[in-house]
């Protein structure tokens, strides 16, 4: 964590330095400021009927002077670390987001969405936070310290060795307390992310809960896993009441007792009031820097505490390559899909198997119909062409390549898909359609408008009062599914993929909105490698070939009379029957 840490900050290095510079200017000059002061007050004192007034002027005069240079330099120090932590924190927040977006479709099986959002947000900040300002306070909490305890020692050694065998037991309390606060935000900060999680996937699908009526049972479980964070904070609150009470109490004793002792040692002559009044000064500043450190120390172990889990994320390696392996060169690439013995269950179930030595041949530029009961793995197929997941044994190839061989983010350009219920995401529909460019932001509106017009959908997009720029709400909430359909057809369009996954729709579109969509659906597959999840005796139809899966359902297509009729009216058609 503290490599990766100094990488992340190693680009705000001058910037640091510079703040660094000007923190030492502003300690030395804020350190200097007691000595001087004293001074200030030995003139008065030490010379009682003479006039003073002329030397009283300019010392003032000048310290003022260096004051002034002490606040610009701490006003820079602030701005340069605020800056820099500001930037390590967006720095911690874009590497995060793309080691997240690069893991393995299983990762994402097995960790909520939620929980994520809220080291994203929430986290970084904290951790950003504790190593920059927090750093810079600490730094300048440590450098008054030694600087005070040096200075005290100047000034008045046997008042400064009394006054300093209070500190080693404060610091052990300090440790204690910073542990325990370590420990207890880690535990806070996992608290909020299940609530987070909870409050979005409940928002997110909002309609589901009002369907349900479940508002108020589900308000309940928020205030649930929100009164456990409160709980904790209450917790980390009582620690910090009890820690500052006690740090506080401490200074205040000791400055009393310096007053105490000071007085006897002034009345013994040993002292000047002004030495006395420095020395004060100086304890006064010690114990404001002990307080900012344990203060730091706090800062830092939450900071640590948040970043833990943080790292974790950080430096986890995606157990399928993100961007590496062979690419085909356009010869070579025609389409052909072979599946040989596959063997596949889910990472997150291995124990289920959902195939075993499943076998499959798409020759390229061919339609295949898959067909088959729900929950018999006809998705999976997509999935594992897709390559979110690997088999566990077999093999999975393309022209003769074993996919495990290709760089998934180059063949994955050369798929489209098309599902059941599309995900669109909530910004124009125009936006949406380029989506299925390389580069979306290349992409002109004739481009855009032309491949709306094949899927069948610019005549609805041009209906809506602002037309492609109409924005369609969170996963496309504002459309019908028929709408929703044609404006991916146009999305995958535009990828002009050679390889096509189509999920066919089961939801019952109108006469008019299916003709639409099919018509749109024939022209996309046109001249490509084609899997069709189908649901439709036309799809079937159409398909040079057929793959059912699960006996059962072909015992029953057997028995019917549509699977008599589809086996008649298709005599180039191949019927390849998988159990
Ligand atoms: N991400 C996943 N993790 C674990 N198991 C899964 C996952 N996705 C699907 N499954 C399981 O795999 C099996 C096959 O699912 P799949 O979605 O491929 O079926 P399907 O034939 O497409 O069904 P449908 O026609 O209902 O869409 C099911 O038993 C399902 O519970």
């Amino acid at each position: 964590m503290t490599t990766g840490l100094l990488a992340l900050a190693h680009p705000e290095r001058w910037r640091l330095t510079a703040a660094l510079g000007f923190l030492t200017v502003s300690s030395v000059i804020t350190m200097s400021a007691p000595f001087f002061l004293g001074k200030v007050i030995d003139i008065i004192y030490t010379n009682p009927g003479e006039d003073f007034t002329d030397s009283l002027t300019s010392l003032c005069a000048l310290l003022s002077g260096i004051f002034l240079c002490g606040a610009a330099a701490n006003a820079t120090r602030v701005y340069l670390m605020q800056t820099a932590g500001q930037r390590i924190v967006k720095r911690l927040r874009t590497t995060m987001f793309s080691s997240v977006l690069k893991q393995e479709t299983a990762f994402f099986d097995k960790t909520r969405t939620g929980e994520l959002i809220n080291r994203l947000s929430s986290d970084t900040a904290l951790l950003g936070r504790s190593v920059t300002e927090n750093l810079s306070d600490g730094l300048r909490a440590g450098a008054q310290a030694s600087v005070g305890v040096g200075m005290m020692f100047f000034v008045s050694p046997s008042l400064a060795a009394f006054v300093l065998s209070v500190v080693p037991p404060l610091a052990v309390v300090a440790v204690i307390y910073g542990r325990y606060l370590r420990k207890l935000t880690k535990m806070t900060q996992d608290s909020l992310a299940e609530a987070t999680q909870l409050a979005e996937e409940r928002i997110g699908n909002i309609r589901t809960v009002r369907a349900f009526g479940q508002e108020v049972a589900e308000m309940e479980k928020y205030t649930n896993k929100v009164d456990y964070v409160l709980q904790l904070a209450k917790k980390e609150a009582l620690a910090r009441a009890g820690f500052f009470g006690a740090t506080g109490l401490s200074g205040n004793l000791i400055v009393l007792s310096v007053l105490y002792k000071g007085g006897l040692l002034m009345g013994s002559a040993y002292m000047t009031v002004g030495e006395l009044s420095s020395f004060l000064m100086y304890a006064f500043w010690v114990g404001i820097s002990i307080g900012g450190l344990s203060s730091f120390y706090s800062e830092l172990m939450k900071g640590l505490g948040a970043g833990g889990r943080l790292w974790e994320l950080i430096e986890r390696k995606p157990q399928l390559p993100f961007n590496e392996g062979i690419t085909l060169s356009k010869d070579t690439f025609r389409g052909a899909l072979e599946f040989k013995d596959v063997e596949f269950a889910y990472p997150t179930r291995p124990e289920t198997s959902i195939f075993k030595d499943f076998s499959l041949s798409i020759p390229a530029g061919s339609i295949m119909a898959l067909v088959g009961p729900s929950g018999t793995g006809k998705s999976t197929i997509v999935s594992l062409l897709l390559r979110l997941y690997d088999p566990i044994s077999g093999t999975i190839t393309v022209d003769g390549f074993d996919i495990r061989q290709l760089n998934p983010l180059w063949f994955r350009t050369k798929i489209g898909t098309v599902s059941q219920e599309p995900i669109l995401f909530s910004c124009s529909i125009a936006e949406n359609i380029a989506y299925g460019a390389e580069d979306p932001s290349t992409v002109t509106a004739e481009e855009i408008q032309r491949v709306a017009e094949i899927a069948n959908a610019a005549g609805f997009i041009r209906d809506f009062p602002k037309g492609f720029d109409t924005v369609v709400g969170e996963k496309g909430i504002l459309l019908s599914g028929g709408q929703k359909q044609r404006i991916a057809i146009a999305r995958a369009l535009l990828k002009n993929p050679k390889i096509l996954l189509l999920d066919e729709a089961t939801s019952a579109l109108d006469a008019e909105n299916e003709y639409l969509v099919q018509e749109a659906l024939d022209r996309l597959m046109e001249g490509r490698t084609v899997l069709i999840i189908a649901h439709r005796l036309s799809t079937i139809q159409n398909a040079d070939f057929v793959a059912v899966l699960g006996q059962v359902v072909l015992a029953q297509l057997q028995s019917t009379e549509e699977c008599e009729k589809l086996q008649k009216s298709s005599s180039p058609q191949k019927h390849e029957c998988l159990s």
